[in-house]
């Protein structure tokens, strides 16, 4: 296979950023645009030659899926060739909702080897989002407060974006306006000049929080902008001076109105700072944290002592306070373990600390990054040897990692549920439970 040839594929699963993907003599070839179940014409872009793997372009439709649609969005380019100006923030959304659960399933099974039966709908199909980081691009006059194209750099629109929750599209929309008006500069990541980068908006489901990251200080925008905008209920400022995508800089500085926002996550309220992580679907990421402190069958587990690692806001801290005696977080951003009364320690000192000093409890919740545990921390998991463990991640890629090991070690998968948490991206979230074959009830 090389760059140019024009083949013809039947797409048979959900690739990793949403498109199709077909096998042709034990190479996996990647079609955007394309989903499994389709027949479709695509002209190789480029065919790698360490990896069984090539990009196609979708050239045509021969026979597409039954529960294909226009786009909703119109600023998206899902379901078709990519667009270079177009978002692609959520490359399902031309399928019904229905129909792209199914599909995410089935790649779990085929491409991950773990079948959670069918998964958990989100409550809400549009608007869900409660947490989006934009980022500002365009020029003097012409802010774009939109996102990158993925897989490049190139700016794309997101004005009215169906996925965010109304109030957050709402001042998104202000703030472009706003800051086109004062003549705010975009960064330019070419050259490192310009004022502010990103826009990090949250909402309890009323009121916003508006966090401003700019480049360097003084900041224009953060001078500016307060006094211009009236959505958010409160604005503050960070300074992100380094080159790479991080999008949190130095500590926060309130620049107006409440620096808080209270979110009520499975019924335990939760304050969410201007830094702060916040689950991007509320609603059914509680149904996950409900799970995750529930034995498989859905009864809450209670005991004397839980251990809660990558702890955040505190959900499943308080929600398993209500039934274990003693429950001790754990949490590496300063912000969220202040907001805890714990000291920022990682995963893996918490856990050799803990086993120092002989506390072994009946069960570890743990909620780690995209990246996962990782070998160290399920290392001290295992000489841990804790009764019951369960993890809720948003990697299948790095919950196989995990597993591999902590079922290499002596513990079993008892079950798995999948929820799907971003509806119209590929992205989902998992719960495991596991429990330890020796010591296990
Ligand atoms: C997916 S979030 C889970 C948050 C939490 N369960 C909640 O609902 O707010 C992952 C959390 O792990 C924290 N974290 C990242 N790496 C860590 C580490 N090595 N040790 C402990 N916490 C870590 C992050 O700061 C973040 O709050």
């Amino acid at each position: 296979m090389r760059g140019g040839d024009l083949l013809t594929l039947d797409l048979d699963v959900l690739g990793p950023e949403g498109e199709g993907v077909s096998e042709q003599t034990g190479t996996f070839v990647h079609v955007p645009g394309g989903y499994p179940g389709e027949r479709v014409e695509a002209r190789v872009e480029h065919a790698s030659r360490q990896a069984p793997r090539a990009h196609a372009r979708l050239a045509s439709l021969l026979q597409p899926h039954p529960a294909r649609r226009p786009p909703p969005c119109p600023h998206s380019d899902a379901g078709a060739a990519p667009r270079a100006h177009a978002c692609s923030g959520c490359p399902l959304q031309a399928l019904d909702v229905a129909v792209q659960r199914e599909l995410k399933r089935a790649a779990l099974v085929r491409r991950h080897g773990l079948d959670p039966g069918p998964l958990v709908a989100s409550p809400d199909e549009w608007g869900y989002r409660w947490s989006s980081k934009r980022i500002v691009t365009g020029t003097l006059g012409h802010v774009l407060v939109g996102s990158y194209h993925r897989g490049s750099h190139t700016p794309a629109a997101m004005d009215d974006c169906r996925v965010d929750h109304p109030a957050i599209a709402a001042a998104a929309r202000e703030l472009q306006a706003a800051a086109s008006a004062l003549a705010i500069e975009p960064y330019d990541e070419a050259t490192g000049a310009g004022d502010l980068r990103y826009a990090w908006f949250k909402t309890d489901g009323r009121d916003v929080l508006l966090t401003l990251v700019t480049a360097a200080r003084p900041s224009p925008a953060a001078e500016l902008l307060p006094a211009s905008l009236t959505i958010p209920s409160g604005i503050a400022w960070s300074v992100q001076s380094g080159r790479g995508n991080a999008v949190r800089g130095d500590p926060p500085v309130l620049l107006r109105g409440s620096p808080v926002l209270t979110v009520s996550l499975a019924g335990v309220p939760v304050d969410v700072g201007p830094l702060g992580f916040l689950q991007p679907n509320p609603r059914v990421a509680e149904l996950a944290y409900r799970d995750l402190v529930a034995d498989e069958g859905g009864a809450p587990h209670c005991g004397a002592l839980a251990f809660d690692l990558y702890a955040g806001t505190g959900v499943t801290t308080a929600l398993l306070r209500r039934g274990f005696a003693e429950v001790v977080p754990c949490e590496v951003y300063p912000e969220s373990a202040a907001a805890l009364g714990i000291s920022a320690e990682p995963a893996e000192a918490f856990l050799a600390r803990q086993r120092a000093a002989g506390r072994v409890p009946e069960l570890v919740v743990c909620n780690p990054p995209r990246g996962g545990m990782g070998r160290a921390v399920c290392a001290e998991l295992v000489a841990l040897a804790a009764p019951r463990l369960q993890i809720m991640s948003c990697s299948a890629d790095a919950l196989v990692r995990d597993l591999a090991v902590l079922q290499a070690s002596g513990y079993a998968l008892r079950r798995l549920r999948a929820y799907d948490t971003l509806p119209h991206t590929p992205h989902l979230e998992l719960v495991a439970w596991l429990s330890h074959e020796t010591g296990a009830d």
